[in-house]
C-alpha cells in the first residue's frame, strides 16, 4: 500500500545509527516472520465447523494484504467482492480484516449486533493522543464517556440546532459561488477543491466556535486545516503500521517516533483548540460551545476541546469532497444540468428565491441527483472501521473478537440487485426515495437510500447538516452557473486522489460560466 510504504520509508531515525539497529531490527523480524509463518501453518491444521470466509489470493507472506491493495484500495476490494462474494477477509499482516458488501449482512453485523461490533479499532495516534486516552466521539470506545460525547454531538447537529444555523449555511454557499464566478471570469478556470473547503470549514468552525475566514490566506484557517491534514493521515488505520506489523513497534520503540505524534497534539492541537474553546463562550451569538454548556452536558474541559476537534476533523473534508465530486460528475453530464435548471427555475419564479431546505421536496430531481452522485462516488472506501470486542456469530460465519468490521463501500453502492445498471449514473433511481438522508439513514433498512453514512450506534452523527450543506451549494451553483469543462477537457472521474479517510477525485478545473437565463 502506498501509504503504508511511504510510512516505513519516513521512518527518521532521530537517536540510532541505521547500522547499529540493524542487527536488532532484523533478529525482531525474523521472529516475526516464523511467529507468523507458524501462526499460518497451524491454523491451516484446524477444522472449521463455521462457514468459511473467502480470502482472497493475492497476499504476501506476514504482511498479508497489505501490499496488495493497489492504488485505490476501495475499487480493489470491490473486484474482490465481484470474485469472491459479499463477506471476504483480509489479512493485513497480524489483522483480520472482514469486508461487507451486502447491506442485509451488514446491518445484521453493525445493527442487530451493534453491542458486540461498536467499538473502534485501536490505533495509536487516535486513541492515545488525539483522544487524551479515550475522549471525544470518533476514536473512543463505546463506554460511558463516549455515550455523553455522542449524545452531546447529536444534540448540538440535529435537525432543531442545526435550523439556527441555515442563514449562515445559506450565506456561505452563496459566497462560495461568488468566488467561483469571480475565479472563472478572472482566471478562465479554476480548482474548485480549496474554496469547497473554505466553504466547508467556515460552516464548521463558525458552528463550532462562532467565527468565520475571509480568505484561505488567514493564519488560523491555514493553521486548522494542517492541523485537520495530519490528524487525518496519522488516525487512518494504516497509518499505524505496529498494528499490522509488530516488527514495527521495535522501530517505535528505539527510535521514539511516537513522541512527533505526542508533540503534535500537545504543542500544536491542544494550545489551538484550547483557545479556541475560551473564545467561543465569549463570541456572539449560538455556537456548539455554548449550547454543550446550555444544554447540561457534563463534559471536562478536555473532552469539549477534542469532541470541538473531531467535529472540525470530521466535519470539514467530508463535505468538501462530496461537493468536489458532485462538480466533476455533472460537468459532463450537461443533460442532467439543464434538467436541474428547469426544476430550480420553477421554484424560483413562484419564489424569488432559491430554495432552502425544508422546501426540499419540491426539488425531486435535484435530490435524486445529490444522492445518486454519492452513490455513484463514495467519498470514503470503508467508511470508520469498526471492530468486535466480542466472538461474533452471525449467519453461518464466526468473527473472532478482535477483527476488523468494515463496510466496502465501493461495492454496497454498485450492487446491481440494489441499483440496477450499477455502473451509469442514473439519478432517476432515487425519485421514489425523497427522504432526508438523515431518516433515510435512521429508518428501516429497506428504506435507506445509500450507505455512505455509516452503520448503527456509530453512524455519522452530522448527517442532517452535512446534507443542508451540500444542498445549500447544490442550490446556489445551479441556480447561478452552467459548469463547463476547460479546454483542457472534462474532470477526470475513473481516477481518485486516495486520502488519509476520504477518496477524492484527481485535481481538475473547471469553468463556472454566469448563465444567461438566471432568475437570479
Ligand atoms: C457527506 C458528508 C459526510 C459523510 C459521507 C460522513 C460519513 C461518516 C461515516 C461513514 C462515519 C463512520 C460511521 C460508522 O462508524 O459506521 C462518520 C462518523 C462521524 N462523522 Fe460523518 N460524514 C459526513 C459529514 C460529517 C460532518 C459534516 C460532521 C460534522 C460534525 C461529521 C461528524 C462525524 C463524527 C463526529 C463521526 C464519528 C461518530 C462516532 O464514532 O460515534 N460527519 N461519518
Amino acid at each position: 500500500m502506498d501509504q503504508a510504504t511511504k510510512l516505513i520509508k519516513s521512518i527518521s531515525l532521530p537517536k540510532f545509527d541505521r547500522k547499529e539497529a540493524l542487527p536488532v531490527v532484523s533478529i525482531a523480524a525474523a521472529a516475526s516472520i516464523f511467529y507468523a509463518s507458524y501462526r499460518v501453518l497451524s491454523s491451516g491444521q484446524k477444522k472449521h465447523k463455521f462457514k468459511e470466509i473467502p480470502v482472497p489470493g493475492s497476499a504476501y507472506p506476514y504482511v498479508g494484504h497489505l501490499m496488495s491493495l493497489g492504488d485505490i484500495p476501495g475499487r480493489t476490494v470491490a473486484k474482490w467482492h465481484n470474485e469472491l462474494g459479499p463477506i471476504i477477509k483480509l489479512r493485513m499482516g497480524v489483522q483480520n480484516w472482514f469486508m461487507i458488501s451486502d447491506p442485509t449482512l451488514a446491518h445484521k453485523v453493525f445493527v442487530s449486533k451493534g453491542a458486540e461490533t461498536s467499538s473502534r479499532p485501536h490505533n495509536v495516534f487516535a486513541h492515545d493522543h488525539h483522544s487524551i486516552g479515550g475522549m471525544g466521539i470518533s476514536f473512543s470506545q463505546p463506554n460511558g464517556r463516549w455515550k455523553v460525547s455522542r449524545a452531546a454531538a447529536i444534540s448540538v447537529l440535529g435537525p432543531k440546532s442545526v435550523e439556527k444555523y441555515m442563514p449562515l449555511i445559506r450565506e456561505e454557499s452563496k459566497e462560495l459561488v461568488n468566488r467561483f464566478i469571480e475565479c472563472s471570469e478572472n482566471e478562465g478556470s479554476v480548482n474548485p477543491f480549496v474554496d469547497l473547503e473554505l466553504n466547508s470549514m467556515n460552516i464548521m468552525f463558525k458552528t463550532t466556535f462562532g467565527r468565520r475566514f475571509d480568505s484561505i490566506q488567514h493564519p488560523e484557517f491555514l493553521k486548522l486545516t494542517e492541523i485537520v491534514d495530519v490528524t487525518m493521515k496519522h488516525c487512518a488505520l494504516e497509518n499505524d503500521l505496529a498494528n499490522f506489523l509488530p516488527i514495527v513497534s521495535v522501530f517505535d520503540y528505539f527510535f521514539d517516533s511516537q513522541s512527533e505524534q505526542k508533540d503534535f497534539i500537545e504543542n500544536e492541537r491542544n494550545p489551538f483548540f484550547r483557545r479556541l474553546v475560551k473564545e467561543a463562550e465569549q463570541v456572539e451569538g449560538p455556537n456548539v460551545v455554548k449550547s454543550l454548556v446550555e444544554d447540561g452536558f457534563d463534559l471536562t474541559d478536555d473532552e469539549t476541546m477534542v469532541l470541538t476537534s473531531d467535529l472540525i476533523i470530521a466535519g470539514t473534508d467530508t463535505v468538501s469532497v462530496t461537493l468536489s465530486w458532485n462538480i466533476a460528475i455533472l460537468c459532463g453530464h450537461p443533460d442532467v444540468q439543464h434538467k436541474i435548471f428547469a426544476e430550480l427555475d420553477k421554484f424560483i419564479e413562484s419564489n424569488g428565491r432559491v430554495p432552502h431546505f425544508n422546501e426540499r421536496s419540491q426539488l425531486p430531481y435535484c435530490i435524486s441527483v445529490m444522492k445518486e452522485c454519492m452513490r455513484y462516488r463514495p467519498i470514503t472506501p470503508f467508511g470508520l472501521p469498526h471492530a468486535t470486542h466480542e466472538d461474533l456469530y452471525i449467519d453461518d460465519y464466526m468473527i473472532p473478537k478482535g477483527s476488523i468490521m468494515i463496510s466496502s463501500m465501493n461495492s454496497i453502492h454498485k450492487r446491481a440487485d440494489i441499483y440496477p445498471d450499477p455502473e451509469t449514473f442514473i439519478p432517476e433511481r432515487f425519485m421514489n426515495n425523497l427522504k432526508t438522508m438523515q431518516s433515510a439513514a435512521n429508518g428501516r433498512l429497506e428504506d435507506r437510500d445509500h450507505y455512505n453514512f455509516g452503520w448503527g450506534r456509530r453512524m455519522c452523527p452530522a448527517i442532517y447538516l452535512a446534507e443542508t450543506e451540500i444542498f445549500s451549494a447544490f442550490v446556489q451553483i445551479y441556480s447561478r452557473c452552467i459548469i463547463e469543462p476547460t479546454s483542457d477537457g472534462f474532470p477526470d472521474i475513473d481516477g481518485a486522489r486516495v486520502g488519509s479517510l476520504t477518496v477524492a477525485p484527481v485535481h481538475y478545473k473547471v469553468k463556472f460560466t454566469k448563465r444567461s437565463d438566471a432568475l437570479i
